[in-house]
């Protein structure tokens, strides 16, 4: 049975395992790619390479260099095409396919919009169509609050998630990144990459768990 007929048919039972993927900086490469587009439009101002990044905002890191920075920081990300065109994580698409082909678990992505959505809205889902297939855009959660979906995994590059549920339903993976490496997880799991297969160990362990 494919994989939209399985959503559709199974229901979501209790048994199915529901994995939310989230997709800037743990599926695209939403840091690289800004560091790059950001030194092309912007050649003479500072910026900051990608091993002194430093919480999830960029725009707030770079206001702590110069006044002007954050409005060139949001000119680069609200251009048209750069949603579109960021580059994959390593290992990411590969494994999100092989996750959603595993028995007994449902994979959405779950990414929050910019709110200047003009561009990042549409983009969000040429990026999957082309990265993922047609089929993943029957999986697709956009919401500028994570906490109020249901799932038992989120994996997310950003530290802290906060919203209108105070106990969200998921346990929240953080999957590291260049600006969370030092940050407080409150005893969250981390997961360093796609490469290393160690997902695969921590989407059995739920399995057992369900
Ligand atoms: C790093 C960074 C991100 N954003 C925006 C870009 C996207 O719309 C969301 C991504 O959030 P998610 O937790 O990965 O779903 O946040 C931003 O506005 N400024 C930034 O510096
Ligand atoms: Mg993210």
């Amino acid at each position: 049975m494919s994989r939209r007929a399985r959503g559709r048919f199974s229901n979501f039972c209790n048994k199915d395992l529901i994995v939310l993927l989230d997709m800037d900086q743990v599926l695209a490469d939403f840091e690289g790619y800004f560091l790059k587009r950001y030194k092309e439009r912007f050649p003479n101002d500072p910026f900051i390479p990608l091993e002194e990044r430093k919480g999830f905002f960029i725009r707030d890191q770079y206001a702590k260099l110069r006044d002007d920075l954050p409005d060139k920081v949001r000119a680069v990300y609200n251009e048209e095409g750069f949603f579109r065109d960021l580059p994959e994580i390593e290992g990411a698409v590969s494994a999100a396919l092989e996750m959603s082909k595993m028995e007994g678990l449902e994979v959405f992505l779950c990414s929050s919009p910019l709110t200047e959505y003009q561009y990042c809205l549409t983009e969000k889902f040429e990026w999957i169509e082309k990265h993922l297939g047609p089929e993943f855009l029957d999986y697709v959660i956009l919401t500028k609050d994570k906490t109020v979906i249901n799932g038992h995994i989120l994996i997310d590059d950003r530290p802290r998630i906060k919203g209108s549920c105070k106990s969200p339903i998921w346990e929240h993976i953080v999957f590291n990144a260049c600006h969370n490496l030092t940050s407080e997880v409150d005893g969250k799991r981390r997961l360093n990459n796609w490469t290393d297969g160690k997902w695969r160990d921590i989407i059995e362990d739920f399995k057992k768990r369900i």
